[in-house]
């Protein structure tokens, strides 16, 4: 059973920038700090992949990057390592199908986390709700070069699907969003989107995070 409130939830979600530190040309707090400043609304410590930080270097470029977001009020989201999250006291984790179950997670991180799943069929939203996760990750929407192993595109019709049946999760599409094609998800149904490379790989992150809040009308 979860304490939070999803419209809380549903709100932060507008513009859920993902981020670790081989998605950055810059240091990763320096990125961060021009996304806060462009109006990102929640942030998710993504350290993985090819060169990705471990042990020591990645608890501290995590406690960096979680300071950064205490002092803007954006809630921290920490992906896959729920004892990175819970060792450091982060707002909540996102996990996804092969990791444990929201149920299981909800008792080591307790009643106040915030806990992402994602999902790629009905069936899947209809099992992590059943959980008690408190939103959904649904993608891969459009191609994408940041996930190798994402699954098959599924354009916008799973998130139209699980509005039309009823089901109302706050949830992000993720996967190949671009300023141009954000609008087309929320559209959908989605109540944000979350981004990786269209806003760390960006000239100016800051413009970037703040045209794709001016086409999203937030
Ligand atoms: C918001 C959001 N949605 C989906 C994912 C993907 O999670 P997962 O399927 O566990 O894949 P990895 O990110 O762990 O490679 C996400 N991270 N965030
Ligand atoms: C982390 C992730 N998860 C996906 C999914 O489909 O679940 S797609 C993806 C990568 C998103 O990066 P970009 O914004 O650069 O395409
Ligand atoms: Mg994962």
């Amino acid at each position: 059973m979860s304490s939070i409130h999803a419209e809380s939830i549903r709100k932060h979600l507008k513009l859920y920038f993902i981020m670790g530190s081989i998605n950055c040309q810059r240091h990763p707090v320096n990125v961060l700090s021009d996304a806060i400043a462009g109006g990102i609304t929640l942030f998710q410590f993504r350290e993985k992949g090819p060169g990705a930080l471990i042990g020591q270097a990645k608890l501290d470029l995590a406690k960096q990057l979680q300071k950064l977001c205490q002092e803007h009020h954006i809630p921290f989201i920490v992906n896959d390592d729920i004892n990175l999250a819970i060792s450091i006291g982060a707002d909540g984790v996102h996990v996804g199908q092969d990791d444990e179950s929201a149920i299981i997670i909800r008792k080591k991180l307790g009643t106040h986390a915030i806990i992402g799943v994602s999902a790629h069929t009905i069936f899947e939203a209809k099992q992590a709700i059943q959980d008690g996760a408190n939103y959904l990750g649904v993608g891969p929407i459009y191609p994408t070069q940041t996930k190798p192993d994402a699954k098959a595109v599924l354009g916008t019709r799973l998130i139209q699907e699980l509005r039309t049946k009823g089901i109302d999760i706050p949830l992000v599409g993720i996967g190949g969003i671009t300023t141009d094609n954000a609008a087309d998800v929320i559209q959908a149904g989605a109540d944000g989107i979350s981004v990786i490379s269209a806003i760390a790989s960006a000239a100016s992150v800051r413009n970037v995070a703040a045209l794709f809040n001016q086409n999203l009308s937030i």
